[in-house]
């Protein structure tokens, strides 16, 4: 028979000695300590065990807030220990707590459902190469060097100042998405597939989805800037759109990261319309340009 698991003081826990000793695991200072604790208690019958009536009495937020008659009898009550705070937190997380695992989630459900793509022999697995097509439509690359060749062909002054600020719109999202993807650390769905096209050492992560957000960045800048008749521009709004939807289908990304990617580049073409650069605010660029 399996013998019963020992505080180190050689009481069996979950009995009716549930030790409070600081470091041991019915304390909360061990690995899963909110889990030992929680049993403890589970198994504690109203006022059997000092030491029980110790840990109600330190571990519930009414206790803690003095107001249960427990609390204030026996002898227990002259050194109440309180519990770590992490371990406190296991046992009452807050509402924010819990929408946020909630929505995690459903976001990584969401997201594997939607996975269809992701790898050859998945049930859209033929629709694979179309959605790599559009991965590379939204790779900075060629994006980067289209704007560059344009720069340096146009002929106008209004067409370089546009591509000027398209030139600084794409380079401001590669260090926005760098950063926060550095910061954030999320790794990409374990289903996604290591067979990107040109990626930097950041690219392992995937919040935000860079794909998303110059996706929403360039078509902001394009609907605004470049005069399109409406077919045109219901096609830039469905490119971005399709796009997004393409990362979580190719198993690139989480929902979320598309989501959040869509709204930071909606919110950097805001940044670029603010710093708008022009031959009154930044002439040396423009000055220097005149003089190659
Ligand atoms: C090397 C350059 C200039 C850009 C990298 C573009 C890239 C590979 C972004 C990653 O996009 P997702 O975050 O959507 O996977």
């Amino acid at each position: 028979m399996p013998s019963p698991r020992r505080t180190i003081e050689g009481r069996p826990l979950g009995s009716s000695g549930g030790s409070s000793v600081p470091g041991s695991p019915a304390h909360g200072g061990g690995s899963g300590g909110g889990r030992f604790e929680f049993q403890s208690l589970l198994n504690c019958r109203a006022g059997a065990d000092p030491a029980c009536a110790r840990l109600r009495a330190s571990d519930s937020p009414v206790h803690r807030r003095g107001s249960f008659p427990l609390a204030a009898s026996g002898p227990a009550q002259a050194a109440p220990v309180p519990p770590p705070e992490d371990a406190r937190m296991n046992l009452n997380p807050s509402f924010l707590g819990i929408a946020l695992r909630s929505l995690l989630a459903i976001d990584l459900w969401l997201s594997k459902k939607l996975g269809v793509c992701a790898e050859e022999s998945s049930a859209w697995g033929s629709v694979r190469p179309l959605m790599k097509l559009l991965e590379i439509s939204g790779h900075g690359i060629p994006w980067l060097l289209g704007t560059l060749y344009c720069l340096l062909r146009s002929d106008s002054w209004a067409g370089r100042e546009v591509l000027m600020n398209l030139l600084f719109a794409l380079l401001l999202d590669l260090l926005l998405v760098a950063v926060i993807k550095g910061l954030v650390r999320r790794r990409r769905p374990a289903h996604n597939q290591k067979d990107m096209f040109f990626t930097l050492s950041v690219d392992k992560y995937s919040f935000p989805s860079g794909h998303a957000t110059r996706a929403a960045l360039v078509s902001r800048f394009i609907l605004n800037h470049l005069v399109l008749a409406i077919p045109l521009r219901v096609l830039v709004v469905l490119w971005a759109f399709v796009l997004g939807l393409s990362r979580v289908m190719l198993g690139r990304h989480n929902v979320t990261d598309v989501a959040f990617g869509f709204f930071l580049g909606y919110m950097q073409y805001s940044i670029v319309d603010y710093c708008w650069l022009s031959p009154h605010n930044v002439p040396v660029l423009f000055v220097l340009w005149n003089q190659q």
